[in-house]
């Protein structure tokens, strides 16, 4: 190429990178950067964030251990846990609603987990399910450290796929009145439709999942705004840790099987 046709698509460029830094600098966190650190550590990125809260955070302070997060996956390494801002809203339902069992599906460092823990009023429980065995490792240690007993916080190691369709029988769940989706994007649908044919949700349940805008949702989106089985809501809130990022969280109310 000659340097005067590269010279007419350097403006091009430049409004390219100027336009989508924030993904760029996301993509490098959260990709190159991790994998070069996998590749020179051995770990899993939640593996050394644990590390960096066991030398960091009070044990037996969940309020501490989440600033300790926080703090990791802004200032160190990128790891998408719910972050303060659609931990807020959570927060602000579990406490309005006070719900005896709250389901989430993908645990990772257990930072939502927390979130619920702390807001939960004595009695209530949650039932948390992370796919990724290393992971649960690492989930179930910040879970134990910042006080939490099995009787509080249940970590359940599978896939939600699998796992959904026992939890009445071998895990004693009837209903969860709250279920937070922080799994996977495009597997929301389907663990959806799983607790809708598996009585799961209660009339009035509340469903929150987490980025519905990036990567998104639609499928999802689209089925929960036009069944008739759901009243919609969306918190524009921003990715987590990368608020320049669009992102949201979907509220959704059950209204009930008919
Ligand atoms: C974005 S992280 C969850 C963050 C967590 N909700 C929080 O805010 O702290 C996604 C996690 O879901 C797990 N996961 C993905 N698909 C899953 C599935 N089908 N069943 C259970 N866990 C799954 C991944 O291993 C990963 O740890």
């Amino acid at each position: 190429m000659s340097p005067a046709i590269a010279l007419a698509f350097l403006p091009l460029v430049v409004t390219l990178l100027a336009r989508y830094r924030h993904y760029f600098r996301l993509l490098i966190r959260a990709v190159l950067l991790r994998g070069i650190r996998d590749c020179l550590t051995g770990l899993r990125p939640e593996e050394r964030a644990f590390s960096y809260v066991l030398t960091n955070a009070l044990p037996g302070d969940p309020g501490h251990i989440l600033n300790t997060l926080d703090h990791w996956s802004s200032h160190c390494e990128y790891l998408a846990h719910l972050g303060p801002l659609k931990g807020q809203i959570l927060t602000r339902l579990i406490t309005q609603q006070a719900p005896e069992c709250v389901l989430e599906l993908g645990t990772r460092c257990g930072y939502a987990t927390l979130l619920i823990a702390q807001a939960l009023p004595p009695g209530s429980r949650v039932i948390t399910i992370e796919m990724d065995p290393r992971v649960a490792t690492v989930a179930e240690k910040v879970i134990r450290l910042s006080g939490f007993d099995e009787c509080k916080v249940e970590l359940i190691v599978g896939r939600s796929e699998e796992v959904i369709p026992h939890l009445q029988a071998q895990y004693g769940l009837c209903q969860a009145g709250l279920v937070l989706l922080g799994h996977r994007p495009r597997c929301y649908l389907r663990d959806l439709q799983l607790l809708e044919a598996h009585a799961l949700l209660p009339a009035g349940a509340t469903v929150l999942a987490d980025h519905v805008l990036f990567p998104g949702a639609p499928r999802f989106l689209q089925y929960t705004k036009t069944c008739g089985r759901y009243r919609c809501r969306l918190h524009h809130t921003g990715l987590q840790y990368f608020p320049a990022i669009r992102d949201g969280l979907a509220q959704l109310t059950y209204l009930g099987s008919s």
